[in-house]
């Protein structure tokens, strides 16, 4: 067996680090263990390439994945012939990995900095998170005894069918499944009802606890970020109120969503939250929305801390984009949600429960988790002809045809290079009615009069948003928002396109807790009544004034990211799409994109053929949770 001596790992990992494959702090990683007596080549380099990943959203490293392609997981897209690994095979690396002292092999060493799990090599935090995540989830996967003919009864009154209700109902079903557990996931489309469907669902719940002579159960809602929370906010408010339950049923559902970290608790200067295992969080039911973003370590927080008895429910679009930080655990979770995947038992406890037939999505071969996930497969947002919809969907399938454009609402705009006027026109059309207002404050100092034109500004900015897949360059948020700020200076909507100006969108890029503002949340900069700028955000319904000096830390926010836009939706949505490839250029971004429009959807691109190249192209995060499920 060949192995690789230190001053040969040592040169490789520098070429790595110089390719960009590598980061200086994954060659520290090395660098540390063999300070602490490591001296195993091949374990050294497992070790920096597992941070690698890391760094890339994946939760550990794939040994056999490594040796295939480890010129470009080591080089970066600068492949190498003569830098690949030497020549060993994926049983000489386990094996020498699983005889290291550096290396756990099962939970009697928890202390050792990796663990091995078959294929898979992680970093020990990361392997903990995963179990913590599995045995929260399997914890609640026991069924409960829920009364039958009750449970019918009050399904068809909360989903009452009529000849335009699809068929099945997946709504009433999904619904029935989460009733029936401690962990449930509704993912779906846009528009296809997962508030709805959950609004309803605790109105259930807490009918049942009433009809059970229980007290009422205490839920709490919350959402990743401060944007999402916001946006869930108005469309919980909304539902609750339509809810045909008893005032008294009404009133036990709370409508106000907080962010996860609100409700963890943030210990200063820590990752650590107040609320964990031995402080748990006071509730029964936990709904927790746009859960695609939620990431590994933040969902092992949650479980952690979430009481034994209490429900999760999980909510979502499992094709979105998954997390910023690694892992990928609503995809990993929903893996089957399309095939449905429910055992006989299942199918015909939904018949009773439900009346709907189930046969179609039922599976030789049932996972347990699959019978706690329901998905939601009929738009009311995008019904019908919607080409935003047809858009969406195609992407979904890997396809971007040519007739997906119809100019009514999607689309495509091809640009001639990266100063093409098209884009500045488009921006100048986006954004001047947000700007011609804030350019008209009350002329009087009434403070009432003045908060509800700063309101005015602030969702009239929501209207239109530019989006794009970069941070740098010409065709990032950098690049961009200098040349529109320029660009609607020239025009005298902005009285400058440099520091701070009326009309300035910003965005949060941490969460300040002195200031009440998370990451995500975005402020418009206004003339206050006594003629200072002032940056307005909206948060739980409440405009808040923030004085500029005390943001030191926000971008300008013409162009956002589209991971950053996450959770949030605008009427016309715009995404520029950079000409030259990119591995952030996927599938998963372009549906993100798209599916942030309510009404409209534009599509800049200077590269064609990469568009389609891009929509047939699947983010692939490694991950070993769905294997703790039964995946194959
Ligand atoms: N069963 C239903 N009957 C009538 N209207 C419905 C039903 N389900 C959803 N709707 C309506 O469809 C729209 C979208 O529903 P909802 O907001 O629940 O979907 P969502 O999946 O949560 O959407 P989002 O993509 O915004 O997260 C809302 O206007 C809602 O009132």
């Amino acid at each position: 067996m060949s192995n690789l001596s230190l001053s040969e790992l040592h040169s490789l990992l520098d070429k790595a680090v110089e390719a960009g494959g590598l980061r200086r702090l994954d060659r520290a990683v090395a660098q540390f263990l063999a300070e602490h007596g490591e001296a195993d080549g091949r374990v050294l380099l497992a070790a920096a390439m597992a941070s690698a990943q890391l760094g890339h959203g994946h939760t550990c490293l794939d040994l056999a994945h490594a040796l295939r392609d480890a010129g470009r997981l080591l080089y970066a897209d600068k492949p190498d012939d003569t830098q690949r690994l030497p020549d060993w095979s994926l049983a000489d690396w386990q094996t020498a990995l699983s005889q290291s002292a550096c290396v756990a092999t099962d939970d009697q060493h928890p202390d050792r900095p990796l663990h091995l799990n078959g294929t898979r090599l992680y970093l020990r935090r990361q392997w903990q998170y995963e179990s913590q995540v599995a045995a929260g989830i399997q914890q609640r996967l026991q069924q409960l005894d829920l009364p039958l003919p009750a449970l019918r009864e009050l399904l068809d009154e909360l989903f009452p069918q009529d000849a335009n209700t699809p068929q099945p109902d997946w709504q009433k079903i999904a619904c029935a499944l989460a009733a029936r557990s401690g962990f449930a996931i509704i993912t779906g489309g846009p528009g296809t009802g997962k508030t709805t469907t959950v609004v309803r669902l605790l109105g259930l719940l807490q009918t049942l606890a009433q009809q059970q002579g229980s007290r009422s159960l205490r839920i709490r809602l919350a959402a990743p970020t401060g944007k999402a929370a916001a946006r869930l906010n108005e469309s919980i408010a909304g539902a609750v109120n339509r809810l045909a339950v008893s005032d008294e049923i009404r009133a036990s559902i709370p409508s106000e969503v907080t962010t996860l970290h609100r409700l963890l608790g943030p210990l200063p200067d820590s990752r650590r939250f107040r609320h964990h295992r031995g402080n748990p969080l006071h509730l029964d039911v936990l709904v927790i929305d746009e859960a695609s973003m939620i990431d590994l370590e933040m969902m092992a927080f949650v479980l952690d801390a979430l009481p034994s008895h209490a429900r999760l429910i999980l909510l979502g679009d499992k094709d979105q984009l998954a997390s910023v930080e690694a892992g990928a655990v609503l995809g990993d979770l929903c893996a089957q949600a399309e095939a449905g995947g429910y055992s006989t038992a299942t199918c015909e406890w939904l018949t009773q429960a439900t009346g709907c037939d189930l046969s179609h999505w039922h599976s030789a071969q049932p996972r347990a988790l699959d019978q706690h996930v329901a998905m939601l497969r009929f738009s009311r947002r995008f019904a019908g002809d919607s080409g935003i919809g047809r858009l969406a969907s195609a992407v979904n399938a890997g396809q971007l045809p040519d007739d997906v454009w119809n100019n009514h609402d999607t689309q495509l705009l091809a640009l001639n290079g990266e100063h093409d006027p098209q884009l500045d026109v488009l921006c100048l059309a986006g954004y001047s009615g947000y700007l011609s207002a804030v350019q008209q404050p009350p002329q009087n100092s009434d403070d009432a009069a003045w908060e509800e034109w700063a309101d005015g500004c602030l969702s009239s900015y929501s209207q239109f948003q530019l989006l794009t897949p970069l941070r740098q360059g010409p065709w990032g948020v950098d690049g961009l928002n200098q040349r529109i700020a320029e660009h609607l200076h020239q025009h005298g909507l902005l009285s400058s396109a440099h520091g701070w100006y009326a009309g300035r969108p910003v965005l949060m890029s941490h969460n300040d807790y002195q200031l009440g503002l998370m990451n995500g949340d975005v402020g418009l900069t206004l003339t206050d009544p006594t003629g200072e700028l002032v940056v307005v955000f909206k948060v739980n319904n409440q405009l808040k004034r923030i004085r500029p000096s005390r943001l030191p830390s926000v971008s300008t926010v013409f162009a956002m990211t589209v991971h950053k836009s996450q959770g949030s939706e605008f009427r016309h949505t715009a995404l520029i799409m950079p000409p030259e490839p990119s591995p952030l250029l996927t599938r998963e971004l372009l549906y993100t994109g798209i599916t942030r429009a309510q009404q409209r959807f534009t599509l800049l691109s200077a590269n064609r053929a990469l568009l389609k190249q891009a929509a047939a192209t699947r983010t692939e995060r490694v991950s070993g949770l769905g294997e703790r499920f039964g995946d194959g």
